[in-house]
């Protein structure tokens, strides 16, 4: 059993939004970002997986166990950082961590203390008195250190500063190298992906629109330029035209078609992972 987390045929409506058959395969000890434009559904999708929203059909496995049976077990495997608390916390950092370390077996004490201090948070202060800044960084140490093999955060560097958002990335790669570990994010931000993802999972108005490898996608994607303007036909994988330069994602066989109609062009380059991720959630 290689994945951490599977998804068969989920599907589901709220209101005026569908899920459309979800199927989704996250390999164990990679990071996956769930990427999509607002309202894509990542959101949802995330809070499917923890069995917060239930299905209307479908299954869904965390280490090859059912999430949506009697067995409750598999929730000590994973641990999930919404992105909006639905609780207004009257408590100091020193008691939340009091409260949260209970309840987990595999809670890391020290790790937890590490991210306490690389943050510089005050845990003597009321959380509800923190800034969402400061209230992002304790959530993402009560989430880190309970140490579950399945890591699930919704934007976790929506609020933070930038020497922040570094310092979380460092821990996270520090975190994925000790042990079989995956971590799935729900992301915005495209250092976040840059630096953190293996895999790239995109979600188009409900649906799961490709599932990509970071490296293989970034030299899939190529911009030609030319002297003069274009008269060709459309080239294989064509994503984007304008005057003087053409996108696409087929690169070998728009090469051969480039040569069969004697078309050379002045300059290539492979794209910024910004103008790639942009194109797949708009084209
Ligand atoms: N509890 C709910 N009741 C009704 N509709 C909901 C509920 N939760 C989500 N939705 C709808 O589901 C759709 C997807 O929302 P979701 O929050 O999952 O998107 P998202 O991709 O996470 O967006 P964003 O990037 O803005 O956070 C939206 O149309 C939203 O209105």
């Amino acid at each position: 059993m290689n994945h951490a987390v599977t998804m068969s045929n989920v599907h589901k409506v709220i209101d005026n939004f569908q899920l459309e058959s979800i199927h989704l395969e996250i390999e164990k000890g990679t990071i996956a970002a769930l990427i999509g434009k607002n309202g894509a559904g990542k959101s949802t999708l995330l809070n499917m997986i923890m069995n917060l929203f239930k299905t209307d059909g479908g299954d869904i496995q965390i280490l090859g166990q059912s999430v949506l049976g009697e067995d409750e077990s598999w929730k000590k495997n994973v641990a999930y950082l919404p992105q909006k608390l639905p609780l207004i916390v009257p408590f100091t950092g020193h008691e939340m961590k009091e409260l949260t370390a209970r309840w987990y077996p595999m809670w890391d004490e020290s790790l937890f203390q590490k991210i306490i201090l690389l943050f510089g948070i005050d845990l003597s202060a009321n959380f509800k008195k923190l800034s969402p800044g400061t209230q992002q960084q304790l959530n993402l140490a009560l989430v880190i250190a309970r140490n579950a093999p399945v890591l699930i955060l919704d934007e976790p560097t929506a609020h933070l500063d930038i020497p922040s958002k570094q310092v979380l990335n460092d821990l996270l790669i520090e975190w994925m190298d000790n042990g079989e570990r995956t971590i799935i994010l729900a992301t915005h931000q495209v250092e976040d992906i840059q630096k953190l993802a293996d895999y790239l999972v995109v979600l188009k108005d409900g649906h799961i629109a490709g599932q990509f490898e970071k490296e293989e996608l970034i030299e899939t994607y190529k911009r030609y330029w030319f002297s003069e303007p274009l008269e060709i036909p459309t080239l294989p994988g064509e994503v984007e035209r304008k005057e003087s330069s053409l996108v696409t994602n087929r690169p070998t066989e728009a090469e051969d078609f480039l040569r069969n109609e004697n078309v050379r062009c002045s300059n290539t380059q492979t794209l910024e992972l910004d103008e790639i991720v942009t194109m797949l959630l708009v084209k």
